[in-house]
């Protein structure tokens, strides 16, 4: 096998407000993603979505069967999205071959059965982040570049946080079961993320920061609105958000992000926002 993962169980909001900060990193911190030719993944509790990576090196590498999800094949009875945040790459999906550029995202739906990832060049290998949920219908795969999705401007300089959301998945576009996902930049000198915070009790999120200088972090709030804690999160971690948690964001540094979602509906707007004077 290529594949290595890991299982977090779900935390409730009482237990996570006594943890340490060794406690909150070890339930919610993502720091081992992105291994040269390997497939790791992160299989949650949180609607049972599975965060992962993929980095073709030395050779292509398969979408392997692990044993959380109780199937013959990965995508059995899942979908997945990945994004490349790395070089030029390609996956194949039961015989047909999508080329990724960095930002680009791949779809695939329910029931493919074979599927690879491989990098165009060697020496500047892709790296594909991976997000799997359960579905309970088969849509088709299909590529979305960057250029497709729905961008949405928000934020200002004053507030440090004017920023753009790229939505992979949007309701006029690409059909899925659960999965929600975009990608988060920021204009120069905003390293604020999702401040104003909000909660959405219907859909678990994960975050995972990029493009971040090796000696910066962002330090991302977690909790629930008051009863906040922190968390510091390096260049390519990720962290998981529980559905009670808010999940905000700054950086020391400019950074981007992949924000992702799985649960109850896909409906991006259905958040309950916290009033900037309730946050503790
Ligand atoms: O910068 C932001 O604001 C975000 O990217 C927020 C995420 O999209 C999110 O939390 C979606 O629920
Ligand atoms: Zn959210």
């Amino acid at each position: 096998m290529t594949t290595d993962y890991d299982i977090r169980f779900a935390v409730d909001p009482a237990s996570a407000a006594v943890m340490t900060t060794s406690e909150l990193r070890e339930n919610f911190l993502v720091d081992d993603l992105f291994a040269a030719d390997r497939v790791v993944w992160t299989y949650t509790h949180y609607d049972r979505m599975a965060v992962g990576s993929a980095v073709p090196a030395a050779g292509s590498l398969p979408l392997e069967a692990i044993k959380p999800t109780g199937t013959a094949d990965f995508l059995d009875r899942r979908e997945l999205i990945v994004v490349n945040i790395g070089g030029v790459g390609t996956i194949t999906a039961d015989g047909a071959s999508f080329d990724l550029a960095n930002r680009d995202m791949l779809y695939a739906g329910m029931g493919t059965k074979a599927l690879s990832f491989a990098s165009a060049d060697v020496a500047n290998p892709a790296r594909f982040y991976l997000l799997s949920a359960p579905a309970h219908a088969r849509h088709e795969t299909r590529l979305i570049r960057i250029g497709e999705a729905k961008r949405l401007d928000l934020g200002s300089q004053e507030t440090s946080n004017e920023r753009s959301i790229f939505q992979f998945i949007h309701a006029e576009g690409a059909k899925t079961c659960q999965l929600v996902v975009g990608m988060t930049t920021f204009a120069p000198g905003s390293v604020w993320n999702t401040m104003p915070a909000h909660v959405h009790d219907r859909r678990m999120e994960a975050y995972l920061y990029f493009d971040l200088p090796a000696d910066a972090f962002v330090v991302h709030l977690m909790g629930e609105p008051d009863e906040t804690r922190h968390i510091v999160v390096r260049n390519e971690q990720a962290v998981i958000s529980p559905p009670w948690s808010i999940h905000s964001g700054v950086g020391t540094a400019g950074y981007t992000f992949i924000w992702a979602m799985a649960g109850d509906n896909v409906d991006y707007t259905d958040v309950e926002k916290v009033e900037m004077g309730d946050l503790r």
